[in-house]
């Protein structure tokens, strides 16, 4: 049976009722884990707000701002969680972030501003984190990111932040290799296109979707929740012998040729 009951489970990257993260904090709650939440920010602690709001219902112990570009924020969540709970069972890193203009047109002209910011928040905040969690995932743990097929096909628009999901993937095969000896598990969750805030940031994300509604053998795409249930598997117990794996949750639509 699936059960996280007992687990500490920190979630990375709640914005709104869309956020995959959201689908995932709800699952894993379902679970039994004990939840920790971390928000990005803003000078008029509106997103504070909203997302405190949101997450309510589901107890978290911790709720803590965390912009993964701030070392101090890092420092202090880690910190924190140190002293309230002692250790950490569960990751969950849910975030990425591209400029707009990064996002559609030609890739060759991504500025190296633009490049580094993508590859900064969405690819090496996971090492980063998962460096940060390491010392206190005494008993074992698991990380699980979010990835995209744009990570090994030519997706239109998506552009440097395919670049930026390999190096994801590419990211999750090395801390898993690294992390094993301390059964620290570390897993990528490839999902099928959904509408959230930041993939409304993907030029022509609706002709995607409605892409993969038509081609997936399933024909449609996918939910958070469904996403949700995939990450709550690769944390529990039911998944001890998977890491440094990217698993499909996308209604199939990867493996077709046309
Ligand atoms: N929506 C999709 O179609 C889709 C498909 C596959 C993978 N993903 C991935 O899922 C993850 C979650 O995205 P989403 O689609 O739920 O969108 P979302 O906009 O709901 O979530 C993105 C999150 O990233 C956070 N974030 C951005 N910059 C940050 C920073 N500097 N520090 C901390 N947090 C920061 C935002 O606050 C937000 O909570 C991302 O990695 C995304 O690439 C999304």
């Amino acid at each position: 049976m699936l059960d996280l009951t007992g687990k500490n489970a920190l979630v990375t990257g709640i914005a709104n009722n869309r956020s995959i993260a959201w689908g995932i904090a709800q699952q894993l709650h379902k679970a039994g884990a004990n939840l920790g939440i971390t928000y990005l920010s803003d000078e008029k602690g509106k997103m504070e707000k909203k997302v405190a709001e949101l997450v309510e219902p589901l107890n978290p112990t911790l709720f803590l701002p965390c912009n993964v570009q701030n070392d101090d924020e890092i420092k202090s969540t880690f910190e924190t969680i140190h002293q309230k709970w002692g250790s950490l069972d569960i990751l969950i890193h849910c975030l990425a972030f591209a400029n707009k203009d990064d996002l559609s047109g030609d890739f060759s002209q991504t500025s190296r501003e633009g490049f580094r910011t993508a590859l900064d928040v969405s690819t090496y905040s996971l090492v980063q984190l998962a460096g940060a969690a390491k010392p206190l995932m005494t008993a074992g743990g698991s990380i699980v990111t979010l990835s995209y097929l744009g990570a090994v096909r030519a997706v239109p628009n998506y552009n440097v932040m395919g670049v930026a999901k390999a190096g994801l993937e590419a990211s999750v095969r090395y801390l898993a290799a690294e992390l094993g000896s301390a059964n620290i598990r570390v897993n990528a969750i490839s999902a099928g296109p959904i509408r959230t805030l930041a993939s409304s940031a993907v030029g022509g994300i609706l002709d995607m979707i409605h892409h993969v509604e038509k081609v997936a053998p399933l024909r449609r795409t996918v939910t958070q929740i469904e996403v949700g249930n995939a990450a709550a598997f690769l944390c529990s117990d039911l998944a001890s012998g998977i890491t440094g794996q990217v698993l499909y949750v996308d209604a199939g639509y990867e493996i077709m040729g046309m």
